[in-house]
């Protein structure tokens, strides 16, 4: 089992050639991803569909042959399991309910009731845990906290982050509890994971970016911390991957400071910088500009072979600094993969 590429690296391994999946592999730029999810109805419905949601987290494992298959779901399903309305306005992405004081927070669902709405993501991993080749590493997910909290404070995607840092700083007591309360729930929800056969949990935080200063040590890190501690305790050996997305500088130290096994970089930071700064604590993962496949091209191959020489010296998992998009050439991909793997 431990012969993994993906477990090899994030115990901390140096491969000649770097294990690789990408950030929303199964998705929109795969006609039989838009197939599956036209048979499901809906973005919703294909996730609350565990033989559909296997369907479509195995496909880019058929079709490209990743390290890594990620268990397809949304981080805004933990906000609807507890309690919060959420759907998906077509080509605008997500809404859901608001949150904006103290009364919102103590009107959510006791973190107990989330598995009500969650089990069918336990069966989805269940099935991936018997259907995936013996090689190829499942990793489930959630959001962070702080990222999660941004949309249901808002009710939706914002590009600066503005209801949740005016929450914060109106009510900085009930915005805590709020965090507190989608922390509980990760905790659990994660751990359900994991019993149902995931081997690497990973936490998304989008927006870690927008904290500054102190507000990135309570909000993003702090949480963080208190998550990956509980899982460790509870599941000893799974490793955690840390994606606190557009922290820059910020990114020496997390591994160390929240506990992760490995931090995945976005494509703002350098390759040469954060080998040299954040992978001497351990593995790295990223961080190829997903805008590269769309436009392909010679710059596909100079940038992905630029990014593996960098990590070269120590243990890396190849990935996006970001999502692929709807608009990229599935040929893209595997032109990145071959210059990969040679
Ligand atoms: C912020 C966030 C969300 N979801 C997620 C994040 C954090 C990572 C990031 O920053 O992208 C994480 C996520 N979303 C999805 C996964 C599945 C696993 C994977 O393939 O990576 C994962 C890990 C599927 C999805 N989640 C979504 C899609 C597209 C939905 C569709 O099929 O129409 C997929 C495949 C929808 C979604 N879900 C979310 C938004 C903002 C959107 C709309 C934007 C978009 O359309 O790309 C919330």
């Amino acid at each position: 089992m431990s012969q993994k590429p993906i477990l090899r690296a994030l115990s901390g391994e140096r491969l000649p050639v770097p294990p690789v999946w990408m950030m929303r592999q199964a998705g929109r730029y795969l006609p039989e991803y838009r197939a599956t999810r036209a048979q499901a109805g809906d973005f919703l419905s294909l996730c609350y569909n565990p033989d559909l949601a296997a369907e479509v987290t195995l496909q880019p494992i058929r079709r490209y042959g990743f390290d890594a298959a990620i268990l397809f779901a949304d981080i805004l399903l933990v906000p609807q399991a507890l309690g919060a309305d959420l759907w998906f306005a077509t080509g605008e992405g997500p809404r859901l309910s608001t949150i904006t004081d103290a009364a919102g927070v103590a009107a959510l669902k006791p973190v107990d009731a989330i598995h009500d709405t969650l089990n069918p993501v336990y069966e989805t991993v269940r099935i991936l845990a018997r259907e995936l080749p013996p090689e190829v590493t499942l990793i489930g997910f959630a959001g962070a906290p702080w990222t999660v909290a941004t949309y249901m404070i808002a009710g939706r995607g914002t590009p600066d982050q503005g209801p949740a840092h005016a929450m914060k700083a109106a009510d900085r007591v009930a915005f805590t509890q709020l965090i507190e309360r989608i922390t509980d729930a990760t905790i659990e929800y994660l751990s359900a994971q994991i019993e149902a056969g995931a081997e690497v949990v990973k936490l998304f935080d989008s927006w870690a970016g927008s904290l500054k200063g102190a507000d990135f040590d309570d909000f993003a890190l702090a949480p963080a911390r208190r998550i990956i501690a509980a899982i460790k305790a509870r599941h000893p050996g799974i490793p955690v991957i840390a994606f606190p997305r557009e922290a820059g500088p910020r990114y020496a130290g997390f591994a160390r400071a929240s506990g992760a096994d490995c931090v995945a970089l976005d494509n703002s930071v350098s390759a040469d910088w954060a080998a040299a700064e954040v992978q001497k604590d351990g593995c790295v993962q990223g961080n190829l500009d997903p805008r590269l496949l769309v436009t392909g091209g010679a710059a596909l191959e100079t940038e992905t072979r630029r990014i593996v020489q960098a990590f070269s010296k120590g243990p890396h998992i190849f990935n996006l600094g970001h999502g692929i998009t709807p608009e990229a050439d599935p040929e893209n991909v595997t032109r990145m993969l071959a210059a990969i793997r040679g």
